[in-house]
């Protein structure tokens, strides 16, 4: 080296040099903003945080533990912060500042864990964001006008009278679990009102598709669980990105398969309708025909109701169709299973209060077992209490986030840019100052004349403003139609007492042990 002239032997030190003083640069000024964050939320109150790490050594949990410690963290306030390592999260859990955020239409951007997300839904309605989010929002809304999903009620009834045929050989009082058997009914009513097609998960257990959306559900919720797994990069070193993407796989061409034979089907009877080929002489008009294809003579699937919309100016393409498709098979499963469930649990636990949803099915039905029909449903009144009362108590989806754009202010909190704001239901459903012994099944809080003095924002099993809930009048059909026909069978007792009853945020909200209940047939009198 020494005969080199000494700039060029010096080189890569200088190099070196350089690269060191511009991580410095970068690290330095990393630091600089965490530490204005720290200031900023300094004053939200919150557990006591290590630099750097945050809270995150106190929660190498399992679910069940970590949901318990993020319900315990509200303790702190209607408004408190956690550090996870350097991010930093608000948790809410008051009706006024809960409205703060889901008024305001500047705030629609979804927290960092939606991302874990993206490679099964794509950016479908639940997971996308700004110009998007509102042409997809303003498009499918339509879908879901409560005269339109009067046409869902024949998959609601059909499918669970299914169930309640499966469930006659456990009707004999003894214990068992009935969540998988919900889970099955739900699974079929939601991909036959999606994708128009029965996939026949009450009846055949094998399918891969059906496994398949079982073990996305249960990676995604590892991954969103355990803070190890969040970096790309390490997801994919561990090999559990290659897990997820085969089952994704699975999913996408099931999807795709449908959507594309859907298509063909609408274009050839599109094509049919312009040539004048459906003519009065096989039975039916032109006119009619359009009618098929528009809304009135065959039940629709979502699916061909996107087709049909996609028609009017914004042109889907099969991976648009898809991505909302998926999202309503991931949206639209758990949630209600977990809705039938805990309203199971809780008539099966106030026998007092059972008797009351039998005597309304027993005014509106007789004896008869037919269908449940659209107005028998309008009708349920005191049943829709009970199924509120059970989703305030144990709301369906406990906690959802946003993310903020601009800083806010909060409660007199400011709140910088990018930060994760989660609404936690769960507590925000249980604050006594708007539910009175909120511990309480109570469905009569649900009366007009004892909801009238509550915040509006104290309730919200469905989320609240722009970004609410699209699905939810299909979501209260769907379990009025099934737990009537459930309850008209059958009377139900839960074995798992209030207090020793555990649950855990995966996603949704499940009982730890599963829906342990008894099961008997009304007309026996034994207990
Ligand atoms: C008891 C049943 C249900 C509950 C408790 C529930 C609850 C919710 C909640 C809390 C949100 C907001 C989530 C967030 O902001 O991240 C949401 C969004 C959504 N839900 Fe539901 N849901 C239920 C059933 C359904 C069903 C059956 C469907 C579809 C058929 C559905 C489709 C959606 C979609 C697409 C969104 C995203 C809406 C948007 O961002 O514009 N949900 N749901």
């Amino acid at each position: 080296m020494l005969w080199l002239p000494v700039e060029v032997a010096l080189a890569p030190y200088w190099f070196t040099y350089f690269i060191f003083t511009f991580l410095m640069i970068l690290a330095t000024s990393w630091f600089i903003k965490l530490q204005r964050k720290v200031w900023i939320m300094e004053p939200i109150p919150g557990p006591k945080a290590l630099p750097i790490l945050g809270n995150a050594l106190e929660l190498r949990l399992d679910n069940k533990a970590l949901f318990q410690r993020f319900m315990s963290y509200c303790d702190y306030g209607e408004v408190a912060r956690v550090w996870i390592g350097p991010y930093p999260y608000v948790l809410l859990s008051g009706a006024r500042a809960v409205e703060e955020v889901l008024r305001d239409s500047k705030i629609l951007d979804k927290s960092p864990d939606y991302n874990f997300l993206h490679p099964w839904l794509g950016k479908g309605l639940l997971t996308s964001t700004g110009q998007k989010w509102h042409s997809r929002r303003k498009l499918l809304t339509p879908a879901f006008h409560f005269k339109i999903l009067e046409d869902f009620m024949d998959i609601f009834n059909s499918q669970s009278f299914k169930m309640v045929q499966k469930l006659r050989e456990k009707a004999d009082g003894t214990q068992f679990d009935i969540f998988p058997y919900v889970t099955r009914c739900t699974l079929d009513v939601i991909c036959e009102s999606a994708m128009g097609t029965p996939i026949n998960a009450q009846d055949e257990t094998d399918s891969e598709y059906i496994k398949a959306i079982y073990k996305i559900s249960e990676l995604t919720q590892q991954r969103v669980g355990q803070a190890w797994q969040h970096p790309d990069l390490i997801y994919k070193l561990s090999g559990c990105a290659g897990k997820r993407d085969s089952q994704i796989k699975i999913l996408h061409n099931f999807s795709l398969k449908t959507i594309r034979e859907r298509r063909k089907k609408f274009e050839e009877k599109k094509a049919k309708v312009a040539n004048g080929e459906v003519t009065e002489a096989n039975g039916s008009t032109a006119e009619n025909d359009l009618e098929y294809i528009g809304k009135k003579k065959n039940r629709l699937a979502f699916l061909d109701l996107l087709l049909e919309y996609s028609q009017d100016g914004q042109a889907l393409t099969d991976e648009d169709i898809r991505e909302e498709v998926d999202t309503f098979m991931f949206e639209g499963h758990d949630t209600t299973t977990s809705a039938i469930n805990f309203s199971l649990y809780l008539l099966g636990l106030h026998p007092e209060i059972q008797v009351k949803v039998h005597e309304e099915l027993d005014s509106i039905f007789g004896d008869s077992d037919r269908s449940v029909t659209s107005d028998d449903v309008r009708e349920l009144k005191y049943l829709e209490n009970c199924i509120k009362e059970a989703l305030r108590i144990y709301p369906a989806v406990p906690i959802y986030g946003r993310e903020n754009t601009k800083e806010i202010m909060l409660s007199n909190y400011r709140i910088p840019p990018g930060t994760a704001i989660y609404i936690i239901n769960y507590r925000l459903h249980r604050d006594p100052e708007q539910f009175p012994n909120p511990d309480v099944y109570d469905p009569d809080r649900f009366l007009p004349e004892n909801s009238k003095n509550r915040h509006p924002y104290a309730y919200i099993p469905f989320s609240a403003g722009p970004r609410n809930c699209i699905g939810q009048k299909f979501a209260l059909m769907e379990e009025k139609v099934i737990l009537s026909n459930i309850l008209r069978q059958y009377r139900v007792k839960s074995c798992i007492p209030r207090n020793d009853l555990e649950v855990m945020g995966e996603l949704i909200l499940r009982p730890v042990a599963g829906n342990q209940i008894k099961l008997f047939p009304r007309t026996s009198s034994i207990e």
